[in-house]
């Protein structure tokens, strides 16, 4: 028989409140390492159960109709409508099936060109001693490149800036409305303490749906242009376009292009262009990893621009990558929720439970990483990846909702970095303040200040 949840050891509800407030990828993280298994939470009349345990996690993300996506990914709906990462059952799936050609690994691999080629055009601007963004020059880059994986098409000044403003404004509204999920749920527990003074002010919801408006004028003007042009284009929106219904016989609507595309172009490249960013800071504040980087590169590459075939020698340089998303993953956590009372490792989990399985806690855990605060990229030397259990580094999440841009992420970020560390050194200007900004994605909040430094 399985047992009641509440049994399990759990923080207190105040407490716990306090701290996911102000500082919810430490609280994680801690529950994590204080209690095993399954960790009820309350917030307000609800609760949540955070997973310790990787077989637990494995189990939850590998069945998508008993756990389907949770509010919290819902709440993104407004911003993606019923794109590939929010939609659910047989839609889902037919979707996911439609966008699946794009992303095989041998169409990926006609992108790596693509990819170098975006990325030299960035370096010609660059100059020695200049200081930049790396955050926002890398959100430019990886922009760039799924616009043109998407679209065919390079992404004008004005596009950009508009898709650059939605995601600020959707970050700092997601945020926003966490903060008050945790403020409301003090309050009716007689705590309420006076809101904080960085949180946004009550017209963020009227920003957000400027900033949709925005988003939509880009993507629309893209399809019309495209429909009016007549042709179809073997890219992934001439492909959806193409689709027909198997029952019917109809196309798809205009709608749901624009969801599809919005769902690519947000989740395509802001998560892997902070994958770079916490990547360059983690590489300047360990010279000793960047040098045996610089090494690898100079041996494989010796100055030449990479190419699809350098990959399977570029080692050092892909454990660079999974190391950095490691200690920052770009999706902090993913969550479910029952569709129907369930059991989890014996105890009973009742419809409607949110569950949580935090990346960030998961990968900062010492039961599974030696020293799991430093950047050892040696570390997944020995094929560390399969002997990991299941479950316990997911970056990209896991189960049929795993993320469908992996393999061209990963490709992405190693040839990305593989071409700009040949020609530049990227130090940290000093005193700057690299706040950690957890909301949809992990993102530096003020931006990564670095100094460039032309290599000779
Ligand atoms: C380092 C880069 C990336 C990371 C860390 C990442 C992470 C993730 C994670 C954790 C999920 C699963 C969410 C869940 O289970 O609730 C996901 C799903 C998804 N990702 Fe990524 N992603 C990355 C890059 C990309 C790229 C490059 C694309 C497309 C060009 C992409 C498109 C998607 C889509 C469409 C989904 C939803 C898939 C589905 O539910 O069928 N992602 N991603």
């Amino acid at each position: 028989m399985s047992q009641d949840l509440l049994n399990l050891p759990h923080p207190n509800p105040v407490t716990a409140l306090e701290e996911y407030g102000s500082d919810r990828l430490g609280f994680m993280q801690r529950c994590t390492q204080d209690y095993e298994g399954i960790v009820p939470l309350k917030f307000g009349d609800e609760w949540f159960c955070l997973l310790s345990n990787p077989d637990y996690i494995t189990q939850v993300l590998k069945d998508r109709m008993l756990f389907i996506k949770a509010a919290e990914t819902q709440q993104l709906s407004g911003i993606l409508g019923n794109g590939l990462l929010n939609s659910e059952g047989d839609f889902w799936l037919r979707q996911r099936r439609l966008a699946q050609p794009v992303f095989h690994q041998q169409q990926i691999n006609s992108y790596a060109a693509m990819m170098v080629g975006y990325t030299q055009r960035m370096l010609e601007t660059w100059q020695d001693g200049e200081v930049h963004d790396v955050h926002e020059a890398m959100m430019r880059l990886t922009l760039n490149i799924v616009m043109k994986t998407i679209f065919d098409q390079d992404v004008e000044d004005t596009a950009a800036g508009s898709i650059a403003h939605t995601l600020d404004v959707a970050m700092n509204w997601v945020e926003y409305q966490e903060a008050k999920n945790v403020m409301g749920a003090l309050t009716e527990i007689g705590e309420l303490r006076s809101p904080s003074a960085d949180m946004p002010s009550e017209d963020i919801d009227q920003r957000l749906q400027e900033a949709i408006a925005l988003l939509d004028e880009t993507v629309y003007a893209i399809i019309q242009q495209r429909r009016a042009s007549g042709k179809t284009g073997k890219d992934l929106l001439g492909m959806l376009m193409q689709v027909e219904d198997a029952d019917d016989g109809s196309r798809m609507t205009d709608k749901q292009l624009r969801d599809e595309a919005a769902t690519l172009i947000l989740a395509g490249h802001e998560t892997t262009a902070n994958a770079l960013s916490w990547t360059w800071m983690l590489l300047a504040q360990n010279p000793d990893v960047r040098e045996k980087l610089n090494a690898e590169l100079k041996t494989v590459l010796n100055g030449r621009t990479p190419t699809l075939a350098d990959l399977p020698q570029l080692t050092y340089t892909n454990w660079v990558i999974k190391e950095s998303m490691r200690l920052y993953p770009p999706a902090t956590d993913v969550s479910r929720e029952a569709t129907q009372d369930c059991e989890i490792g014996g105890y009973l989990i009742p419809k409607g439970t949110t569950l949580i399985a935090s990346q960030w806690a998961m990968h900062r855990n010492p039961r599974y990483f030696s020293e799991p605060e430093l950047f050892q990229p040696e570390r997944w030397a020995n094929d560390l990846e399969k002997q990991l259990p299941r479950g316990v580094y997911f970056p990209f999440g896991d189960g049929p909702r795993v993320c469908i841009g992996k393999s061209f992420a990963v490709m992405e970020a190693v040839l990305l970095l593989a071409t700009i560390a040949q020609k530049f050194q990227l130090d940290l200007v000093a005193d700057q303040n690299i706040e950690l900004q957890p909301s949809i994605t992990l993102r530096a909040r003020h931006g990564i200040q670095v100094v460039l430094k032309a290599v000779a």
